[in-house]
């Protein structure tokens, strides 16, 4: 479970917050949406929940524990239960890795002796969101945005998260691949995840997501410098 509670959120040297009071909580199994306009902060609050930003005021739960601290503070074993992906595929993955060792970076980093070796999991991810065998060993600059996508999001689930965070991942892809990937979201949150997808796009969410909020309903409404 994603518990967000009277979440203020503000960058370094900014006057204002971006987020102001924020609540929200996406219980194991759901696929919520959040639904703003662009600026507005859904990639700001998604990061909070991931635990990449610190608050100014209010808490962050992850299955009823608040970690303290940002980034590699947060205890390994929490962060293991967060998966994340980003709006551009581009800017959060390492152009000098093929889409193999980008899919196999947390299994790497977390393998037990008792674990299938990477290799085998990495094909069995990109089998899931129909990547094909093929492009793994492409660099980044030799795929498209949307392939891309699907590796990311091969990689955001390769630890099987708790807690699934999802910055327009569809942004870049057409309407056949949006629909792979939102039937993955939703398989995700039906094996006991709470889902969280952030989106500007409210009518995908709402075909999409069991609930959906928009970031006004959710917060105190704060300054924007859209
Ligand atoms: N590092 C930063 N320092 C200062 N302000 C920032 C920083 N990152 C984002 N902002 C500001 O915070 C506000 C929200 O940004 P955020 O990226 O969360 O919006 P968004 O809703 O995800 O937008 P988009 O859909 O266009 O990506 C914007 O006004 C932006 O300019």
């Amino acid at each position: 479970m994603l518990r967000l509670d009277d979440i203020t959120v503000r960058y370094p040297g900014e006057e204002h917050p971006v987020l102001r009071d924020l609540s929200l909580t996406v219980a194991a199994g759901d696929l919520v949406g959040v639904h703003a306009p662009s600026g507005t902060g859904k990639t700001t609050l998604l990061k909070t929940a991931a635990l990449l930003l610190p608050t100014e005021r209010g808490s962050v739960q992850i299955d009823g524990v608040t970690p303290r601290g940002t980034g590699y503070r947060v205890p390994r074993e929490m962060r293991r239960m967060l998966g994340i992906v980003f709006q551009s595929p581009r800017a959060s993955t390492d152009g000098r890795l093929t889409l193999r060792r980008i899919i196999a970076a947390p299994l790497s980093h977390d393998r037990g002796f008792l674990r299938p070796r990477p290799s085998e999991q990495v094909e069995e991810l990109a089998d899931r969101v129909q990547l094909s065998a093929d492009l793994l060993d492409r660099l980044p600059h030799q795929v498209s945005d949307g392939q891309l996508q699907r590796a990311c999001l091969a990689r955001a689930l390769a630890l099987d998260p708790r807690v699934l965070l999802c910055d327009e991942p569809t942004a870049m892809l057409d309407a056949p691949t949006t629909a792979v990937i939102m039937h993955l979201l939703r398989e995700h949150a039906e094996s006991g995840a709470a889902v969280l997808l952030a989106s500007h796009d409210r009518a995908l969410l709402d075909i999409t997501c069991d609930a959906t909020s928009s970031v006004s309903d959710l917060a105190t409404p704060a300054v924007s410098s859209r």
